[in-house]
């Protein structure tokens, strides 16, 4: 049976705001981010005057966040959703000069500084994608450029019916750089369709998005979609942490890889997580009629 993380006597607690304290999580300049009940945290992008343009610093905070809440045994789900009227307007387009300033004159180590803040600014969206918690990406209103390489990173994503996604980059000049072009044919069957949003920009609406793969939920409105996602995150946060973490582990190692290495990697994985004390737990809940929302699982 594993042993419980018990606090050694005398370890401080931890202040208020850090990950580890199951109170008031951190604060953000441009995040806002909550505790919706027990293990489920609610992080809104919040800039609504700019419709949640991602500036530099909220890229920053979005890499901070989900790096501190891969860490945060009190998180076992997460809800992203935007502030106002949009999920969000994509990069701020003001702070496109700032990525390439302060770059010195040599093309060589110009474009070596500027690969560094691409390679940056991808690490905000595979940060959210390698927490180990399940992020549920709930889409309101429009969903452009950055939007959809942040949503493409998520593992649930959910709209309501006003949303529109929109693979802009192509009419900013650029080639988007930051994971559409890498994960949306993953969550898309249809190539030839990636290929059509990414080279014309064409807005895609709800119920395509839905027919297409792209979002598995459509909801009438926003209420009614934060209510939903929320919903499913309470639902995942009620199961064992150690079977809901190990799970996306697993489903994101296999994603990328033939499935004789997937169930490698997964056999090797159980070596040591079937000898948790949740699964004795979940199984005898089952044999007395309970669900697992009905077991006290420890934080992972
Ligand atoms: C290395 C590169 C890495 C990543 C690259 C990513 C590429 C992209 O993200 S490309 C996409 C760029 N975004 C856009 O082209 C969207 C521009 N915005 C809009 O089309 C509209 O604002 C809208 C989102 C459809 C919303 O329309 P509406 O509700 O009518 O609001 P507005 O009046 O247009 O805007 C309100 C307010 O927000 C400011 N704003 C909107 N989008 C951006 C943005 N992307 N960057 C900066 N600011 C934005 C807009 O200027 C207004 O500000 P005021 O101060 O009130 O004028």
């Amino acid at each position: 049976m594993a042993s419980k993380a018990v606090k050694a006597p005398g370890t401080p607690r931890a202040p208020p705001g850090t990950p580890q304290d199951s109170g008031s999580p951190r604060e953000f300049e441009t995040l806002r981010l909550q505790r919706e009940g027990g293990h489920v945290l609610h992080l809104q992008l919040n800039r609504p005057q700019k419709r949640n343009a991602l500036n530099l610093q909220c890229w920053r905070e979005l890499r901070e966040c989900f790096q501190e809440l891969s860490q945060d045994p009190s998180c076992r789900a997460i809800v992203v959703s935007g502030a106002g009227s949009a999920f969000t307007a994509g990069i701020d387009l003001s702070d496109f000069a700032l990525l390439v300033a302060d770059l010195p004159e040599d093309v060589a180590r110009r474009a070596w500084g500027l690969r560094q803040k691409v390679v940056e600014l991808q690490e905000s969206f595979t940060a959210m994608e390698r927490c180990p918690k399940p992020v549920i990406a709930a889409v309101h209103g429009p969903c452009i450029g950055a939007g959809v390489d942040l949503i493409s990173a998520c593992d649930i994503r959910f709209c309501s019916q006003d949303a529109a996604f929109q693979v802009k980059e192509v009419d900013m000049g650029l080639a988007a750089d930051v994971g559409t072009l890498q994960r949306l044919p993953k969550i898309v069957g249809s190539q030839s369709l990636v290929n059509e949003l990414a080279f014309t920009a064409r807005v895609m609406r709800a119920p395509e998005a839905l027919t297409c793969g792209l979002v598995s939920r459509v909801l009438p409105d926003k209420e009614t979609l934060l209510e939903v996602a929320l919903g499913v995150a309470s639902a995942i946060a009620a199961r064992s942490p150690v079977a809901v973490q190990g799970t996306k582990v697993n489903l994101l190692y296999s994603r990328d890889r033939p499935v004789s290495e997937g169930l490698h990697h997964v056999a090797t994985w159980n070596m040591a997580m079937l000898q948790t004390e949740d699964i004795p737990k979940s199984v005898q809940a089952a044999l007395d009629k309970k669900g697992p929302e009905d077991v006290p699982f420890a934080k992972l």
